[in-house]
């Protein structure tokens, strides 16, 4: 039996998706997917390749791949390879590249003009469109979701099955819309809207749906606002998100080198504009998020639903994870996170280190200093936006202010490169897990937006934007 029957009239978005694209029904909740745009790193693709020459078979489209360097690569400036110093970082990187050549797929290497976090150069090179699938080992793929197309992530088995035959057996989700309406109140970010959703459900509310945003206060963000909202969808444990795709969408892809031109892009338009969620369409579950009442939110523990807003204080615990997260944070219930200490501050990921979260974050910096106790890193999320950035003379507001301007890659994000902060030091930072060990071993990472992180930045300590925003005007 098809999960979509033929006679059931309206389908969510998502379903859409999945129907477009399904190749065959498999069983009740599985179908053989075709997926259109796959996209490799360094980090979880050399097994999959391996696997493919062991059993000797060839890549059935190369065209439809794309290969980035983000995760190992150092973020200071290298001349070679050789000068990366970690032994394993640099054979992976190799690895990608012999790959990539003996395949005949596309590589932005890390001397590319156009390398830097995947799912920030896949967007800002037209290579998503609505409608499309798209996988990637790595789980932030859900970024996609806010072209109105399908993105998720697959492990190393199914990433050499995309490489032989551009399919994957695929486990259906189950819709949830999570209706977002009203005006963001100022200092208040698409971030803070993402940390809202998953600190509502919780880390795993929405594991087995696809989740919907939708609500006045979606349609009137920009596309690289909705691209963090997809991005962290998954800390609430989506494997799918989705947008439906406007003009906004439209607007971004026109003129990107890969996507459509001309006639081609007439006809696409024609189809992206039907891809919406049906009127009638059966959602399995309906989540509610008022935008006028979110505050800027921080985490206090070590998964990502851990959050409160900064005015407000650390909860009781509730559970055994509360207990340990409290204590390798190195904080106490009823305790206030405005005010708090920090070591460093760190801007950068897939979630928010776009253009417009640069800019963002050096208004809040221009004409201030970065605290004598904190240590700043600023790391564009490609080599296209520090290049924009750098046009715009943001690089020297945040040079000025005190914060390293970097290179391109995951860098902080996550501990598997040079950039690693060290054992007690509390981290603000703009990513997207604070997972325990996530930044170093024994760090302390709280999770917020880059307007927080820069505030966070000059007063040494975690504060509410707002108040630094009353004194600039
Ligand atoms: C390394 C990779 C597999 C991982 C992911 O899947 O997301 C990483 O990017 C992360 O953010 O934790
Ligand atoms: S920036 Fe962070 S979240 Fe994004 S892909 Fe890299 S490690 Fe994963």
């Amino acid at each position: 039996m098809s999960p979509y029957p033929e006679n059931s009239m309206s389908l969510t978005l998502y379903e859409k998706l999945v129907r477009q694209h399904t190749v065959t029904q498999l069983d009740d909740e599985h179908v053989l997917l075709y997926v259109d745009f796959h996209i490799m790193n360094e980090y979880t693709s050399p097994q999959a390749f391996a696997g493919l020459h062991t059993a000797d078979r060839p890549v059935w489209r190369p065209q439809a791949h794309l290969a980035v360097v983000d995760h190992v690569n150092p973020t200071r400036p290298i001349q070679s390879l050789n000068d990366i110093e970690d032994e394993g970082g640099r054979l992976q990187i190799e690895t990608l590249s012999k790959n990539c050549i003996r395949h005949n797929i596309q590589l932005f290497d890390l001397f590319d003009p156009r390398q830097g976090i995947e799912h920030i150069v896949v967007p800002e090179n037209g290579f998503a469109w609505p409608g499309m699938v798209i996988a990637c080992g790595d789980s932030h793929t859900t970024t996609y979701g806010a072209f109105g197309a399908l993105g998720f992530g697959i492990g190393t088995s199914e990433i050499e099955h995309v490489l032989a035959t551009q399919t994957l057996v695929y486990k259906t989700l189950k819709p949830m819309l999570v209706q977002v309406d009203g005006i963001l109140p100022i200092g208040v970010t698409a971030k803070d809207v993402v940390m809202a959703f998953v600190a509502k459900v919780g880390a795993a509310g929405a594991s087995g749906f696809a989740v919907e945003f939708a609500g006045s206060t979606i349609a009137a963000l920009s596309v690289e606002a909705r691209m963090t909202i997809c991005n962290m969808a998954v800390e609430a444990g989506a494997r799918a998100a989705v947008i439906a795709p406007d003009q906004k969408v439209f607007d971004y892809l026109d003129g990107r080198p890969h996507a459509p031109k001309g006639a081609d892009m007439v006809a696409a338009l024609g189809n992206w504009q039907t891809l919406q969620s049906e009127p009638g369409a059966q959602f399995d579950k309906v989540v509610h998020l008022d935008a006028t009442m979110i505050e800027p939110l921080v985490t206090w523990g070590t998964s990502p639903d851990q959050s409160v807003p900064v005015t407000r204080t650390i909860p009781n615990p509730t559970n055994d994870a509360d207990h340990r997260a409290l204590d390798y944070m190195g904080l106490f219930a009823g305790q206030s996170l405005s005010g708090l200490k920090i070591d460093r501050a760190f801007i950068g990921s897939c979630t928010n280190a776009r253009i417009e979260d640069l800019r963002k974050a050096a208004k809040i910096l221009k004409g201030h200093q970065v605290c004598s106790d904190v240590t700043a890193i600023v790391v564009p999320g490609s080599k296209d936006v520090r290049r924009v950035a750098e046009a715009e003379g943001l690089d020297a507001i945040f040079r000025q202010a005190g914060f390293e301007w970097r290179g391109s890659g995951c860098s902080m994000c996550l501990a598997m490169n040079d950039d690693i902060a060290m054992a007690g030091e509390r981290c603000a930072s703009s990513t997207n897990r604070n997972f325990e060990g996530r930044q170093g071993r024994g760090v302390r990472t709280h999770l917020m937006s880059p307007e927080m992180v820069a505030a966070a930045a000059v007063n040494g300590a975690i504060v509410d934007v707002r108040k630094m925003m009353e004194t600039h005007q």
